[in-house]
């Protein structure tokens, strides 16, 4: 598959804001609330110009944004009559592919998704199952498996949007008739071909276009079970949405934040359309009905903070490259093909090699059996020749002796006979047989000659055949054979006994090479299964790590998804007390109510919110804690493949560097965290200063309370934070590692990280209390960078220093817990448990309420206030304790209170627990109060029901 890369050349652009505000419906019998100044087209003014650029190569998203039946949908789909932006878009492109004069090719396709219940489904596809997001290096989100049809035409897209649209859920809710309940997103891809210019360029262009599900509240839709939940999760989702136009916002403004996009699929298919490469349009849908109005003030809001959002646009030009997956495929398939060849070619070759052998074989078995024949031949031949020499010696044998008879009968006859004529005739036979024998004898010669002459012939034959062997590797077979050939042929002719020795000798040498050979190829197969075993844990254990890197990730974007929660309702929550008290003020002095009426529906507004965001922040602790067994299984996991594994130690190593790559992410992300928190309170300090300063107080004022009070100014003058003296911030935030977060002129700093800290030492109130013999004034400190948590006496007596718990040595897998002995001081408490790491608890209780007695506090007293401490706090409620007479007075600040007017304190009467906010001081320290020991506490607002820091601070004397 080809894909594009994109050239360098970026445009930074921001988001195209539109409002469109629908008519009223027939339903709505309210006023109309919104007056339109400058009624334009949305189609024509945003969108078109932003389509044009699609057929050039560059990304457009285009993204419907309101409330429930806020027109949305009729915004993006609209009716028969009426389009939508879907239905107009489409015509645009193919209008615009129409008009183009360059002979360039073409392609159109769209795929088309829903995101339902944080599902996605694809609805090109009948019966299409759960799709997953999956993220490309170089395409970004993709969604995996999600169908992508081509299309030639309008109508042809236009048919495939209303069969998905038929299968798109909506509902009829108490707030519109057919409310969708689930995200869509068309995406039309446009490929343009450049034929004529570069044969191998492609431009690409996409355009998505999304009609999110509509923001609800459950009280206005009048719905319940399933509905309720599908209105939760479209609220999830556009929160998330929400979080990450914030986060864009402020990433815009300050440079910093961290964009929540992994919080819902939603926004993980809409960050390139926020954030990367596309330019962007949000239509903001708002209804005029007066019944609407806060959500039409929150949609404006939201539309207004879009407009800052700033994406970063490059056109998709660029030769058309091979994906990375599809060079994997490439090689794969090659290697595939490269082994089929090879095996191929061995079988080939071995054929090849096979049949000049069985050609020599053959040939040498065809030349042995011509010599074979002729040695047969020869040996026949001298067969004949010693047979006719055999009968020919005969025959001279029998001539002879003829020839003797014949001589003796001459001899009598010459006696006896007077004419002659008997030893005549006898004579005469007697030459006969004289000629016989010479002619036999020399018959008898050439019989020898031609026996000498087969002799040798045999022993040419016999070489020639010694020759056929050594030139073929198949000696011994030919050996064999051609002896054997000879032997039959030769028959009673015997193989000499070196012959059978040179025979065995030969085949005992093939038999050892053969075995050579054979334990070799045993070899190297039984050492192939070893490398695959390794191989395979090794890419196990690849997953693995990979898995529990993304859980590390996971749990850094939960944590920092929770962080910014908790900011976002401590605003809220100051919010909320300002509209309280401009509430109270207003009605004091407004006749009709309406400026009561506006800022309560704020207030509800906000209230709303607030809720939202702490259902919103149960379900990321849930996520949290699901990430965490996650994470543990993963680790089990990795031991099981390590231990399952002969390669143990190797693998051990490998994992422990991955997992402790890992862990350093994590601890630099804490760091990261914690900057944020230091900022945040040094923030707070300086209103805290500020505040002073401006209630008439100069700094050798504030200094001489503090010293009548006992609180040892140099104590927070070398830290960081400077105070009245120095007001900068201090870029030394480790202060020896010791960070003070509640201490004497602390109190009411904004602290919202502070609870987290205390979940995770849910026994430390009844250690501490235990200890009983601690001297007061206490600090409560934390190590930076270990974030190990324990009190500092101002004695530095025995147990001042008590390690409140060590966190899980997450690497070894094995708890620890470690008390600091009384000369183990911060630094040597780091020495001595240097894999402490930090695991941020679960929201729940917080436990400062036992924190600490001073020695005259009487055990009633403290039980007050425990008691005290464990009642909900409400906004405007102050709590605190008393003493033993006159001897200890209460003072409470809420921090996220900037302003002046909302700190608050009281004095507190004997015996009571629960103060009311009746006793309000408006001087930090009321001066007939100065003499008496002070309960100090901070708590913060957007978790009514805990402290999140409080100290005490004990009489001077
Ligand atoms: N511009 C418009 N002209 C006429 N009627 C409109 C217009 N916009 C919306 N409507 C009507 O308002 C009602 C709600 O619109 P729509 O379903 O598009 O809202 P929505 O924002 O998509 O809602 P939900 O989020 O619940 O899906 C519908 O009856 C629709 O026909």
């Amino acid at each position: 598959m080809p894909s594009i890369r994109a050239p360098a050349t970026k445009k930074t652009t921001t988001l195209t804001v539109a409002v469109k505000c629908r008519p009223l419906t027939e339903r709505e019998r309210g006023r109309d609330i919104v007056r339109v100044n400058n009624n334009k087209d949305v189609y024509e003014r945003s969108i078109s110009s932003t389509i044009a650029g699609v057929i050039q190569g560059l990304n457009a998203t285009v993204f419907a944004y309101g409330s429930t039946g806020s027109g949305k949908t009729y915004s993006m789909v609209g009716t028969q009559d009426d389009p939508g932006l879907m239905v107009l878009s489409l015509h645009t492109i193919f209008d615009l592919i129409k008009k183009d004069n360059s002979s360039d090719i073409f392609e159109v396709s769209c795929s088309y998704l829903e995101v339902y219940n944080e599902v996605i489904y694809d609805l090109l596809e009948k019966s299409a199952g759960h799709l997953e997001l999956r993220e490309d290096p170089e395409q970004g989100i993709v969604v995996a498996g999600l169908r992508c049809i081509k299309v030639k035409s309008a109508d042809k897209i236009l048919e495939l949007l209303n069969s998905g649209n038929s299968r798109r859920k909506t509902e009829s809710t108490g707030a519109n008739e057919t409310s969708s309940r689930s995200h869509a997103v068309l995406e039309i891809t446009v490929t343009r071909k450049q034929r004529n210019k570069y044969s191998n360029q492609i431009i690409r262009g996409k355009l998505a276009l999304v009609d999110l599900a509509g923001s609800e509240r459950a009280s206005e839709t009048n719905s319940g079970g399933q509905k309720l939940r599908d209105g939760a999760n479209i609220n999830r989702s556009l929160l998330a949405l929400a979080n990450c136009i914030n986060a864009l916002r402020k990433q815009q403004k300050k440079g910093l934040a961290y964009v929540p996009y992994r919080n819902s699929k939603l926004t993980r298919i809409l960050k390139d359309g926020l954030s990367g490469n596309s330019q962007t349009v949000m239509i903001a849908t708002i209804s005029p009905a007066n019944s609407q109005y806060h959500h039409t003030v929150n949609t404006l809001k939201y539309a207004d903070r879009a407009k800052e959002i700033k994406t970063h646009i490059q056109k998709n030009i660029g030769t058309i490259d091979i994906h990375m997956s599809d060079y994997q495929r490439m090689i794969d398939s090659l290697q595939i093909e490269v082994c089929r060849l090879k095996k191929e070619l061995a079988e080939k070759e071995s054929r090849l090699s096979a049949k000049p052998t069985e050609k020599t074989v053959d040939a040498e078995l065809s030349w042995l059996n011509i010599l074979s024949q002729e040695t047969s031949e020869n040996v026949q031949e001298r067969i004949n020749l010693q047979k006719a020499l055999f009968e020919l010696e005969e025959t001279n044998l029998r001539n002879r002796s003829e020839l003797q008879h014949l001589d003796d009968a001459i001899a009598k006859q010459q006696a006896i006979e007077k004419d002659g004529a008997v030893v005549q005739a006898l004579g005469a036979r007697r030459q006969v047989v004289l000629d016989n024998i010479r002619d036999n004898d020399e018959l008898g010669v050439n019989y020898q000659k031609e026996i000498e002459a087969n002799e040798k012939r045999r022993c040419q034959l016999q070489d020639m055949i010694e020759e056929a062997i050594s030139n073929n590797g198949n000696k011994t077979y030919l050996r064999i054979l051609s002896q054997y050939r000879l032997l039959k042929n030769i028959g009673t002719i015997d193989i000499h006994m070196s012959d059978y020795q040179r025979m065995i000798d030969s085949l005992q040498i093939e038999v050892c090479r053969l075995k050579k050979e054979l334990a070799e190829k045993e070899s190297r197969l039984s050492a192939k299964p070893t490398e695959k075993t390794v191989d395979a844990e090794l890419s196990w254990l690849n997953i693995l790590s990979q898995e529990t890197s993304e859980n590390v990730q996971e749990r850094i974007n939960l944590q920092k998804a929770l962080f910014e929660l908790e900011e976002t309702n401590l605003r809220n929550r100051s919010e909320l007390q300002h509209l309280d008290d401009a509430i109270a003020k207003q009605q004091a002095i407004e006749k009709d109510g309406a400026v009561v009426q506006a800022l309560g529906a704020r207030r509800q507004v906000v209230l709303d919110n607030i809720r939202d965001n702490d259902e919103l922040g149960v379900n990321y602790q849930k996520e949290i804690e699901a990430n965490e067994k996650r994470r543990c299984q993963l680790q089990d996991m990795i031991e099981e493949a390590i231990s399952n594994n002969g390669n143990k130690t190797y693998l051990r190593i490998l994992s422990q560097y991955r997992l402790l790559g890992m862990a350093n992410t994590e601890l630099q992300f804490e760091m990261a965290m914690r900057d944020q928190i230091i900022y945040n309170q040094r923030e707070a300090q300086r209103n805290l200063w500020n505040l002073l300063m401006s209630l008439g107080l100069d700094e050798k004022q504030v200094l001489e309370l503090a010293a009548k009070q006992g609180i040892a100014i140099e104590d927070w003058t070398r830290t960081p934070y400077q105070g009245l003296s120095d007001r900068r911030h201090s870029q030394n935030v480790d202060c020896q590692s010791i960070t003070p977060l509640s201490y004497g002129p602390y109190i009411g700093q904004s602290y919202a990280r502070s609870s987290w800290i205390f979940q995770q030492n849910q026994d430390f109130g009844a250690r501490s209390f235990s200890l009983g013999n601690w001297k007061l004034p206490l600090t409560f400190c934390r190590e930076e960078h270990h974030n190990s948590y324990y009190y500092r006496s101002q004695d530095h007596s025995s147990s001042a220093y008590l390690r409140l718990r060590s966190s899980e040595q997450w690497v070894s897998g094995r708890p620890s817990s470690q008390f600091g002995t009384p000369d183990q001081y911060p630094h040597k408490l780091r020495n001595s448990c240097p894999q402490m790491r930090t695991q941020f608890p679960p929201y729940g209780e917080g436990c400062m309420s036992t924190l600490s007695f001073s020695a005259d506090f009487g055990q009633q007293q403290k039980e007050a206030w425990t008691n005290a401490m464990r009642q909900p706090l409400h906004e405007g409620s102050l709590v605190g304790t008393s003493g033993s007479q006159d001897s200890c007075k209460g003072i409470i600040m809420c921090h996220g209170r900037s302003t002046p007017g909302l700190f608050e304190y009281s004095s507190l009467d004997q015996g009571s627990s629960l103060l009311s906010s009746n006793q309000v001081f408006r001087n930090p320290i009321p001066p007939n109060h100065s003499d008496v020991p002070w309960l100090l506490a901070s708590y913060s607002t957007s978790r009514p029901t805990s402290f999140s820091s409080c100290g005490i601070k004990s009489h001077p004397s």
